[in-house]
């Protein structure tokens, strides 16, 4: 992980008076999960058209749908297609590698093609191509819209980017060089994860999602049937006067020193059952991006009245200039 954000860095950010982070975040998130998920690694231009179509595929999400040309939800079901065909080629080059050679087996797509599922059966090819393509596009607006608004809330506030930079030189100056990054480094980045769950706190990077009613319930007098819908939004839940007396406020303070809020009060990766199972992998990715920049840049925030589009995820529509 730490190799693809250092090299990341190095081609995105090293020498630049200027930066557009939403896309580079996209860009670098996709990265990560060809890597993690695909095996496929120093290929630039096929993680750029990863990001591309996963965009796509991601916008069409929450669309009604209809699938007739000029909607959302087709342009969607087309993405979707290219998607399949190029990680299909990829299961096909792995396969081909992996018979050759008998490369090293490093990744989830090579981990469901090889070995057999908990009944013994092998995971047919289009079944992985699935798996692949939910996690990848899972992995993809969430943390990059993350990264973004980070880099933007610490770029417009840097009293608080100057003290994340103090914790992250001190875990810095703990390792030998080259050394990486583990999980005992990534728990020391407190004050650092605290900015981040307050980030997430005021602008959660999903809203909030569906969930079916499975037994009839009485809310503020109101009775729920079962059967029914229902939403739930982190974007409100997030802001309960209650637990955050300035909901609206940036206030890192909240989570830190270890400060957990009461359950359920800021939940950015959903809860309970559902819960979002690339929680920690996200932590990891935030921590160790987070590491890397502000421990060689320092940025503010150009379009400071960037326009937030609503939805799924809020989407910076023209981008943040650094
Ligand atoms: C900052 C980063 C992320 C945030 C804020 C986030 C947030 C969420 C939320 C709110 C949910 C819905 C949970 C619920 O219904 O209770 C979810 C589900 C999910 N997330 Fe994430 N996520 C992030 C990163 C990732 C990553 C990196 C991956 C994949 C590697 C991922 C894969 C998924 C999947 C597959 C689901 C569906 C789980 C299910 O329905 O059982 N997420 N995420």
């Amino acid at each position: 992980m730490e190799s693809i954000v250092q090299e990341h860095l190095k081609v995105h950010w090293e020498g630049k008076s200027t930066v557009e982070i939403y896309s580079l975040a996209q860009l670098l998130v996709t990265t990560l999960s060809a890597r993690f998920f695909t095996g496929l690694q120093n290929n630039n231009d096929r993680c750029v058209k990863f990001a591309e179509l996963i965009n796509i595929i991601a916008s069409g999400l929450h669309t009604f749908p209809i699938n007739i040309p000029g909607t959302e939800f087709y342009r969607a079901m087309k993405a979707a297609e290219a998607m399949r065909k190029e990680v299909l080629l990829l299961i096909k080059e792995k396969k081909a590698a992996v018979s050759s050679s008998g490369a090293k087996v490093t990744d989830t797509m090579s981990h469901l093609l090889f070995n057999p599922d908990p009944t013994r059966r092998f995971i047919p090819e289009n079944e992985v191509a699935d798996k692949v393509m939910g996690l990848m596009t899972g992995g993809f607006h969430s943390p990059s819209m993350a990264t973004s608004f980070l880099i933007k809330f610490l770029g417009e506030n840097p009293k608080v980017c100057e003290k994340v930079r103090t914790e992250q030189l001190e875990i810095a100056s703990s390792k030998q060089d080259g050394e990486n990054l583990n999980w005992e480094d990534i728990q020391k980045m407190k004050y650092s994860w605290a900015v981040a769950l307050e980030v997430m706190r005021l602008v959660p990077p999903l809203q909030g999602t569906f969930r079916e009613v499975v037994t009839d319930f009485t809310y503020e007098d109101y009775t729920i049937p079962k059967g029914w819908k229902g939403y739930w939004s982190s974007s409100s839940t997030n802001k309960i006067a209650e637990h955050f007396p300035a909901p609206e406020e940036f206030d890192p303070s909240s989570f830190e020193n270890g400060k957990a809020a009461p359950a359920y009060s800021n939940i950015p990766f959903g809860s309970g059952l559902r819960i979002c199972p690339g929680k920690e992998y996200a932590r990891r990715q935030l921590m160790c991006f987070l590491h890397h920049v502000v421990t060689r840049h320092k940025w503010e925030v150009i379009n400071t009245k960037a326009k937030i589009a609503g939805g799924l995820n809020p989407v910076p529509k023209e981008g943040f200039h650094m």
